[in-house]
C-alpha cells in the first residue's frame, strides 16, 4: 500500500485463510476461522471483540505460541517460529509478570542475560529502555515498590529491551483504573511515534482501540472470525482530546456496531 510519503510500507504480518481448531474433551473449539489480515510496518493494530472471539489466540499464533490448523501466516516474511527464534517481537502480557526477587533493572535485563549480552551492553539497553517508558530512577526498586501502571511500564521496557521491530501486547492495561490507563495510552503512543515499531494490541475497550490504532480489527465469536477492519483516518499525532471529536466518535460508533452484532447476551 502507498504511504503519504510515497514509500511502500513493508508487510510485517501476512495472514491468509488462517484457522485454528482446539480439540477438547467436549469436542472441537473453532477459535479462529477464515482469518485474512495484513499488517504493515509502523501500523498500530488493535484486536477488539467479545470474550472468546479469539483475540488472544490470534496474537499467540503470531508469536508462535499456538500453531494454526489451517491457512498461512508469515511474520517478517518468515514463519512465526523463525521470527520467534530471530527475536522479532516483544510480548507484553496482561499482568506485568515481573520477578519479585529481582530489581526493576534486573527484570528488564533478564532477556538480555538469556541472549548472552555483555554486562556493558545490558546496562546500556536497560538504561535506554527504562528512559523510553519514563522509569529512570527506579532501577533499584523491586516490583512491589511500584504502582500497577509502573510495573506494566517496566514489563514494556523488558519487551523493548530485545529491540524488536514488532510489539505484541495482550490487554496490557486491562487491570488498571481508567485514569492510569489514559495516561499509559498517551505514553504508549509517544513511544510508538519515537520508535516507529509495529504494534499489535488486544483490548476490550472501544476508546482505547480507537485512540491508539491506525487499524482496528473487530472479531466475532463462534467461530472466531473477522467482522470488520477499520482503517483509521485520525492523525497519527494524537492527544486524549481527540476523543471528543466527531471523527473519533464516528469510528467508535462503527466499532460499537460491530461489537453489538457479535455479542451474545447469554454469555
Ligand atoms: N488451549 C486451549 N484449549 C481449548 N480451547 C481454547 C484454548 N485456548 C483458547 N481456547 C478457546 O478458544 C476460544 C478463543 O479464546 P481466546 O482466549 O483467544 O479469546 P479472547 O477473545 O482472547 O477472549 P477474552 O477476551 O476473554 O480474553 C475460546 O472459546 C476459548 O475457550
Amino acid at each position: 500500500m502507498a504511504r503519504e510519503d510515497g514509500a511502500n510500507a513493508r508487510s510485517v504480518i501476512d495472514i491468509r485463510d488462517l484457522s485454528l481448531t482446539f480439540e477438547t474433551n467436549d469436542g472441537p473449539v473453532h477459535a479462529l476461522s477464515n482469518i485474512d489480515l495484513n499488517i504493515e510496518e509502523g501500523d498500530f493494530v488493535s484486536f477488539i471483540g467479545p470474550s472468546g472471539c479469539g483475540k488472544t489466540t490470534l496474537l499467540r499464533v503470531i508469536a508462535d505460541l499456538e500453531k494454526p490448523t489451517g491457512g498461512h501466516i508469515s511474520v517478517n516474511g518468515v514463519s512465526p517460529e523463525e521470527a520467534r527464534l530471530a527475536r522479532a517481537y516483544g510480548y507484553v502480557f496482561q499482568s506485568a509478570a515481573l520477578y519479585p526477587w529481582r530489581t526493576i533493572a534486573n527484570n528488564v535485563a533478564l532477556p538480555l542475560e538469556i541472549m548472552g549480552l555483555s554486562s556493558e551492553e545490558r546496562a546500556e539497553r536497560v538504561k535506554r529502555n527504562m528512559e523510553l517508558v519514563n522509569l529512570s530512577g527506579f532501577e533499584r526498586k523491586y516490583p512491589w515498590q511500584l504502582s500497577g501502571g509502573m510495573q506494566q511500564r517496566a514489563s514494556i521496557a523488558r519487551a523493548l529491551a530485545v529491540e524488536p521491530d514488532l510489539l505484541l501486547m495482550d490487554e496490557p492495561f486491562g487491570a488498571l483504573d481508567e485514569i492510569v490507563r489514559d495516561h499509559l495510552n498517551e505514553q504508549l503512543l509517544q513511544l510508538w511515534a519515537k520508535t516507529n515499531k509495529t504494534v499489535v494490541f488486544v483490548t476490550h475497550s472501544i476508546p482505547e482501540a480507537v485512540f491508539l490504532s491506525t487499524k482496528i480489527v473487530v472479531l466475532f465469536p463462534r467461530p472466531g472470525r473477522i467482522y470488520d477492519v477499520i482503517e483509521s483516518d485520525l492523525p497519527r499525532d494524537r492527544t486524549l482530546d481527540i476523543r471528543e471529536t466527531p471523527e473519533f466518535l464516528k469510528i467508535a460508533h462503527r466499532v460499537r456496531d460491530g461489537l453489538r452484532a457479535g455479542h451474545s447476551y447469554d454469555d
